[in-house]
């Protein structure tokens, strides 16, 4: 057995206690952490990219505009069971109709008015949730990037469409990468030249080099995104040059960048792990984070590229990277191979995070990292989230239909536990 199959635990990590961590930096998830404002600039977050939406100031406005699945007051005898269901199941919430089942009112944790101590531990662990998170899309993207059968121009691009119509106000399109190296997307600039005028989302796209940069922004890209890692090793089979190469090539990009007023966004892939490492050291990632930021990225996503990590060492290696750059310029980006996303991102959202990566249908992986498995499914993401109360503004009932769309079309069944379930409870309501 290699490191890597053994979960990356929390003895891998110094003293203090993982509630402790939790607990630390839950309390002040909303506010801009003074200490370290003092570096990297921010100037390329001038458009709509909200990223510090963990605040409640900045999301009371929207509970009034469209976030469908807030509502419950839709009259279910007209029929509309899977809207209801997708709506309510994963909160303590009831909606139901007579149908009395596991999600009933008679389930849900009631503390009694004298039982304060409940009470406490409840908010102690729910409080410090952000109310509002931004969903980012990788499917198309990564989602796409590592298939066998190389997927149509025209199911990618339908793909793209499905997800803006969702209400997910990010969907990384593709990759200006080289076609030698990931031929799965060597379509990019049919794909980014159809969907550059849609509206609703943000449509960034991954780009290695300058040479990406430029072809992306002449396929009509606004937004893109750079790809460096904590591991030497990763970065080798990954982009073909060391970290220190890869920081210099993209210092190229977000100066080029800059002169468009293009923002950048940054990834660190292998943040836990490496195929060829074992663990990475939280200051290795810290490290990059730090770089990637001081040139200028306006969000910096942590990837556990092959999903070996667990809230253990997700809570370290996030501490050591919100010691340098402010936790509402971070995001998560988990594969679930080792079914460890969604726990990982809980701990995530309770350290102050609030924009997660995810894919339609758990899609994903990298043709580079051996044992990458698929991304954190969104559908499963945004049950959770509802499951929380954290706002979305996902149709959570258009998404399980563009998971659909696209496991059909790969002839597979989707990687989403919730699509799965929530397929099922659909199928059994229309007998009914
Ligand atoms: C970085 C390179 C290009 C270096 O590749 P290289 O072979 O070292 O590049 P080079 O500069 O020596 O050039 C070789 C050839 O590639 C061409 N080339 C050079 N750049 C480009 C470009 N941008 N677009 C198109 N062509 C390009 C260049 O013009 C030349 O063409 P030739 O003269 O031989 O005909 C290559 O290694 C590459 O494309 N790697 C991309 C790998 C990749 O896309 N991986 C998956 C995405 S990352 C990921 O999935 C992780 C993430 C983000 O999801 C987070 C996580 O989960 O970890």
């Amino acid at each position: 057995m290699s490191s890597l199959e053994e979960p990356l635990g929390f003895d891998k990590v110094p003293s203090m206690s993982t509630i402790d961590r939790i607990q630390r930096f839950s309390s002040g998830a909303c506010r801009p952490r003074e200490d370290n404002m003092g570096f990297g600039n921010c100037w390329i977050e001038g458009r709509s990219c909200s990223t510090s939406n963990s605040c409640s100031d900045d999301y009371e406005g929207r509970e009034t505009e469209i976030f469908p699945w807030v509502r419950h007051t839709r009259d279910f005898s007209q029929g509309d069971t899977l809207n209801r269901r997708t709506s309510s199941l994963g909160r303590n919430q009831v909606t139901g109709t007579g149908c009395s089942s596991w999600y009933s009112s008679d389930h849900q944790y009631k503390p009694k008015s004298n039982d304060r101590d409940k009470q406490d531990v409840t908010n102690k662990f729910l409080k410090s949730m952000p109310k509002f998170v931004k969903i980012v899309e990788v499917g198309p993207r990564d989602g796409l990037q590592n298939e066998k059968n190389i997927v149509p121009t025209a199911v990618k691009i339908e793909l793209i469409h499905r997800l803006v119509s969702c209400g997910l106000p990010v969907v990384e399109a593709t990759s200006f990468v080289s076609p030698k190296w990931v031929p799965q997307l060597a379509d990019a600039k049919d794909v980014m030249g159809a969907v550059q005028n849609l509206e609703g989302a943000r449509l960034p796209v991954l780009t290695p080099n300058l040479k990406g940069f430029e072809a992306a922004v002449a396929a009509g890209a606004k937004e893109v995104a750079v790809f460096a890692s904590a591991s030497e090793s990763f970065s080798k089979s990954n982009i073909n040059c060391s970290i220190e190469e890869s920081l210099a090539r993209y210092r190229a990009v977000t100066h080029a960048a800059k002169e468009l007023s293009i923002p950048v966004r940054g990834y660190i892939s292998c943040v836990v792990g490496c195929p060829v490492e074992g663990a990475i050291a939280p200051s290795k990632v810290a490290y990059v984070a730090k770089e990637l930021y001081d040139m200028g990225c306006f969000e910096i996503s942590l990837a556990d590229t092959i999903g070996v990590g667990t809230p253990g060492t997700v809570v370290p290696m996030l501490e050591a990277v919100m010691a340098v750059v402010p936790v509402e310029k971070l995001a998560v980006h988990f594969h679930d191979t080792y079914g460890q996303s969604l726990p990982n991102i809980l701990v995530s959202l309770q350290m102050g995070i609030s924009t997660i990566d995810s894919s339609i249908a758990g899609l994903g992986g990298c043709p580079y990292a051996k044992g990458a498995s698929g991304n954190v499914a969104t559908e499963d993401v945004v049950y959770m989230l509802n499951g929380l109360g954290v706002k979305t503004n996902v149709d959570l009932t258009k998404l399980l239909k563009a998971g659909d769309f696209i496991s059909k079309q790969l002839g597979r069944p989707s990687g989403s536990k919730s699509a799965i379930a929530l397929s099922r409870l659909t199928a059994d309501a229309s007998k009914i």
